[in-house]
């Protein structure tokens, strides 16, 4: 519905550009929770595969979202604000060199900013669970050079991010050399999946600054990863952090009360009473919508407004 050009990879790549900018996403995954994060106003947003699996299919992050799944919720979220960029997990990237490709072209023609591909094994899970399976370096490589190569060939901004979860299995090392090979390879930003300490993050991003290449920290809540703010992220050398799972607990949370009370109520709570649905519609832009009817000479929506809610 929004009418401006998509320009968000172009804005990602300029925010990172500047060497000492942390570009902060909340975890968004759905229309309604995208909304309050562009309304906060934040420079980026990122889409969660955990968050889309849940919200979309009602069930946990263990590979069954699929490209379709994934693609066409990160194209309405990138759609609300075009201008804003949007990061979304593409997982494994569905399958061999050929899918990653077609992974990454649909994701930059339905207006991604940036998307991350990892070497999990497809039957993944998410990246702060135990048993995780890595597919051998050969695999992986083969996935970000077709990731990049359809970059490329499209002649698209779209930014790719290596996530590497070999951490778990492998150790630092390995998940290290991963993440240098993939710059090597082509790739713009580097995801090390689960650092386990504040000392290995260091590390990392002093790798990555020889090479001027960002970092991106995953900041979950009660995972495996030290509790870093924005501020000490930006200090250790982090260029992007998302916070995945920052929707899922708030709402999980209060919704369970909502429902707890109408359940033995038989009434919502005082919040449903004050906040009235038009405050959702006004976030998820009513008035913009209203606004192009009137300009098209349309008078459908005049009153729309003025309703009690
Ligand atoms: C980043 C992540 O892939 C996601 O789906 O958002 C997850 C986050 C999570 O499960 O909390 C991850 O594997 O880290």
């Amino acid at each position: 519905m929004s009418l401006q050009p998509l320009t968000g990879a172009k804005k990602l790549r300029q925010l990172l550009k500047d060497p000492n900018n942390l570009v902060l996403c909340p975890g968004v995954y759905d229309g309604l929770t995208a909304r309050l994060a562009l309304s906060i106003g934040f420079d980026a947003i990122y889409m969660t595969g955990a968050g889309t699996s849940m919200s979309r299919l009602g069930w946990a992050d263990l590979g069954l979202a699929t490209l379709d799944n994934m693609r066409s919720n990160a194209e309405m979220i990138a759609s609300l604000d075009p201008a804003v960029p949007v990061i979304a997990d593409a997982d494994t990237g569905y399958g061999g060199p050929i899918m990653v490709s077609r992974t990454v072209t649909q994701y930059a023609r339905s207006g991604v900013a940036a998307l991350h591909i990892e070497d999990q094994a497809q039957q993944k899970r998410c990246g702060h669970l135990l048993g995780k399976v890595i597919v051998d370096r050969e695999e992986y490589f083969a996935r970000l050079s077709a990731a990049c190569q359809a970059r490329d060939a499209t002649e698209s901004d779209i930014v790719i991010i290596a996530r590497t979860d070999a951490r778990q299995t492998y150790g630092f090392d390995e998940a290290l050399e991963r993440l240098q090979k993939a710059v090597e390879i082509g790739v713009d930003v580097v995801f090390f999946e689960a650092l386990e300490s504040k000392e290995e993050a260091r590390k990392v991003c002093e790798v990555f600054k020889k090479t001027n290449t960002p970092v991106l920290l995953n900041m979950v809540p009660g995972g495996v990863t030290p509790a870093m703010s924005a501020q000490e992220a930006k200090e250790v050398g982090f260029r992007i952090m998302i916070v995945p799972g920052l929707c899922i607990a708030p709402v999980i949370r209060s919704v369970t009360e909502e429902m707890e009370h109408l359940k033995n109520q038989g009434t919502p709570t005082q919040l449903n009473a004050n906040e009235g649905v038009v405050r959702g519609f006004k976030l998820c832009g009513m008035e913009e919508c209203m606004e192009i009817d009137r300009k098209a000479g349309g008078k459908a929506y005049d009153t729309v407004g003025e309703t009690k809610n």
